[in-house]
């Protein structure tokens, strides 16, 4: 093909309203200038205490200066990327490259195996040459339960491949399928007929399933469907067991075919091997036990990686992905295309804010114009050469055709399978650099972010994609707790880098642009917020009690900066939500989210990296729940806040909440008796301020005092919090 008649397999366009946000950022600017005038210049001349409290607003409000600036980063410029399949397919349908895709999951009871293989399914079933797709599920939780689902699903995948190729369905995954596609169809007789037929053998599968799970074992009889149960005969427990790897559907085999006699894709299980000596780093080192693995077995160039909840929700994403691989002209330096993490169980108003909506949809597309969005972990095709470790030079590009005329093994898959155990054998990386220059970084608890910033470091961009029809979708936490706990760890895992030799700032200077170090920062330093935030929603109100003002009267021009920096920040950041796709209410409770987060998660998150930091505890890896109990999911459903359980995060929140409330109360019972309107005027801003405390947490009253569902604030909680503010306002009184 000549260059003349190249046409690019992807295009970039820089978003609209950019002149909007500049404008924002500018007048913004000015109104923080203001401030930190108004600061310096009405330093209180007397009183220690009012001194005190005044350095500490200013550092709060500087933290909050540096941070807004930060975030504009990812802000400046996003771009929008859109693929040319049908130019895709016209040049290189013949020699469209092999993709690995890999899917991790950890424990049968906290990721349901019918879940598990829902996703496998999905990704199965991509519209893409089938012989050419090799599916591989790490199981981490070593579980003879999530083999025999995985056993099922591949019995099932011979009508299920069809039937998607056939009625080009959507999504994949056939749980959301047949749930989102309540009525049978009728316009269409065979359609109509053949959906009959494969739902019911799903519903079957998915009951054989169930009964294994509900009686913890596989029955005998399902046992001598495959030798690979011997394993678990043998005594394999979830925390010692030799490697187990079992070529379920092996794509070289001619006879692996589906009820059309068309081939299937490679399938394989694996648990790599553990023993208690020896640290097994989580998904980190589950990856690259599969990076070594499949790299015997099927070694495409392309890897898809996905959470075991993270479903296929656009059976086209691979096509998508491979336009951004294989452009004659823009593609040689891209490592990895990362798709947002989109969640299918989200309410309508989002309670717990864990769609991340401004993230996936404004700021990866503005870190993309900085050099790459983060990996995310899920939803990321990545170049194996890149994920293997290796720097980008200009040499980096792949011929395509040759790779595609490649030969594949020719073991059998029983030899196959024997040989590659070693490579997922506990010592096979001693003394190697895997976990450190090679495939995914190893002692953070953000194995990804790391990972994908050490790509950068190394030469490469990454691409954020976001197509209309949404790639992937995942589960969200259901419950408060959850969801804290879920962010602890990120933020600890981003807190944690930021204060390693993996500094962006450092680590990063002279490999990545700056504006990347800066948006790396953003998250990287999200912890980093909660001393500030701490500081505002509790010196504040107690300031109101010791008769302290920290803020201009109400009657001074110097309101106005302040009334202009809060109202231009939280409209511009309501129409972003907007923007995004969410809605006023969704807004709020998201408002409500990032407030608790800072007040619990970022805590924590930073507690944690300093005792880690000083030897006293070990990194762990608490496993988002993607299950619920009925109860719970009901009140999920409805949008209630979930407190339910004990936990100190639960006294800070609580505490926080009723020391805003007493003081406001007092305050105003005070002006009410006095009726002393110069009071009002100097206390003014740090009324509205608790005032809105106050607003912000109105499940948490409900929460402590009006409800009497399993879900309210445990009563103990409920007494501590009262006592422990109480005591705060009469020791401030
Ligand atoms: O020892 C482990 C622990 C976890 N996992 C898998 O890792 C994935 C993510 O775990 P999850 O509990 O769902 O955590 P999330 O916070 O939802 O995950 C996000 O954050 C993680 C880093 O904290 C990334 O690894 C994930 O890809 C990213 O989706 C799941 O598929 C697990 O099965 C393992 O394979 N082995
Ligand atoms: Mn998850």
């Amino acid at each position: 093909m000549g260059k003349d008649d190249y046409l690019p397999l992807f295009e970039t366009k820089v978003a609209k309203g950019r002149l909007l946000h500049r404008l924002y950022a500018v007048t913004m600017f000015l109104g923080i200038l203001f401030i930190c005038v108004y600061r310096v210049n009405h330093f209180p001349a007397q009183g220690e205490l009012k001194r005190w409290a005044w350095i500490g607003s200013y550092m709060a409000e500087l933290w909050y200066i540096l941070y807004w600036l930060i975030t504009q980063s990812v802000r400046w410029s996003p771009v929008y990327r859109s693929t040319f399949k049908e130019r895709l397919s016209r040049r290189y349908e013949k020699v469209l490259p092999g993709i690995d895709i890999f899917v991790c999951t950890a424990d049968p009871v906290l990721e349901p195996p019918v879940m598990v293989i829902n996703t496998v399914l999905s990704v199965m079933a991509y519209d893409y040459p089938p012989e050419k797709l090799n599916v591989y599920l790490s199981d981490d939780g070593g579980s003879e339960l999530m083999f025999y689902a995985l056993l099922e699903a591949s019995q099932f995948s011979k009508i299920w491949l069809p039937f998607c190729r056939k009625f080009k369905v959507e999504p994949r995954s056939p749980v959301v399928y047949f749930s989102s596609a309540v009525e049978t169809p009728v316009d269409n007789v065979i359609f109509a007929k053949e959906w009959r037929t494969i739902k019911n053998l799903f519903e079957e599968m998915k009951g054989r399933v169930d009964v294994a799970m509900k009686l913890g074992r596989v029955p005998d009889e399902l046992r001598k469907q495959h030798k690979g149960f011997r394993e678990w005969e043998l005594g394999a427990s979830r925390r010692d067991h030799q490697t187990i790897l079992e070529i379920l559907i092996d794509g070289r085999d001619g006879n692996a075919v589906d009820v059309e006699q068309k081939p299937l894709p490679t399938l394989v299980y694996m648990a790599r091997e553990k023993r208690p000596q020896y640290q097994h780093n989580f998904k980190a080192g589950a990856m690259n036990a599969l990076i070594r693995v499949s790299s015997r077995i099927s070694n495409s160039k392309i890897i898809l990686n996905v959470d075991c909840d993270q479903y296929s929700n656009n059976s086209e994403s691979v096509r998508d992905a491979v336009c951004f691989f294989m452009d004659e002209e823009m593609s040689h330096n891209i490592a990895y295309v990362q798709y947002p993490q989109y969640l299918n169980n989200v309410t309508k108003n989002d309670v717990y804010g864990n769609l991340l909506r401004v993230i996936n949809e404004l700021e990866f597309p503005g870190a993309d114009a900085n050099g790459g969005p983060l990996y995310i972990g899920s939803g990321c095709f990545h170049r194996r050469d890149a994920l293997w470790g290796e720097k980008y030079d200009k040499e980096s590009k792949i011929d395509w055709t040759k790779e595609n005329g490649k030969v594949r093994v020719k073991e059998s898959a029983n030899v196959l399978e024997e040989t590659c155990k070693i490579l997922a054998g506990c010592s096979y990386e001693e003394n190697s650099q895997w976990g450190k220059e090679m495939g995914l970084k190893y002692g953070c608890p953000v194995e990804d972010i790391i990972t994908g910033m050490s790509i950068q470091c190394r030469g490469w961009r990454s691409v954020s994609f976001n197509p209309e029809r949404r790639g992937f979708m995942g589960v969200a936490p259901t419950s408060l707790l959850q969801s804290l706990v879920q962010h602890t760890r990120w933020y600890e895992g981003h807190i944690q880098i930021f204060m390693s030799k993996y500094c962006p700032l450092f680590y990063g200077h002279g490999n990545i642009p700056l504006q990347l170090q800066i948006s790396y920062c953003c998250y990287n330093l999200w912890a980093a917020n909660c001393l500030a935030t701490l500081f505002y929603v509790i010196v504040p109100p107690l300031c109101l009690l010791k008769d302290i003002t920290l803020f201009p009267q109400l009657s001074s021009p110097w309101v106005l900066p302040y009334a202009y920096v809060f109202i231009a920040k939280y409209s511009y950041s309501l129409g972003e939500f907007l923007w995004s796709g969410g809605t006023l209410k969704g807004w709020y409770n998201d408002q409500r989210m990032w407030l608790y987060k800072r007040l619990t998660s970022y805590l924590y998150g930073i507690y944690g990296t300093v005792l880690r930091s000083l030897g006293f505890s070990k990194l762990s890896f608490d496993i988002t729940s993607k299950v619920a109990d009925d109860d719970v999911s009901l009140r999920y459903e409805q949008e209630i806040m979930e407190f339910g359980t004990v936990s100190f995060m639960f006294n800070i929140l609580a505490t926080i909440a009723l020391l805003n409330l007493l003081a406001f109360i007092w305050i105003m019972a005070r002006l009410i008796i006095n009726t002393r309107t110069k009071e009002a005027d100097s206390y003014a801003l740090q009324m509205i301020l608790s005032g809105l405390v106050i607003v912000i947490n109105r499940p948490v009253y409900v929460g402590l005092f009006f409800r009497t569902d399993r879900g309210r604030m445990p009563s103990s909680i409920t007494y501590q919090s009262l006592i422990l503010a109480t005591l705060a306002c009469l020791l401030a009184l």
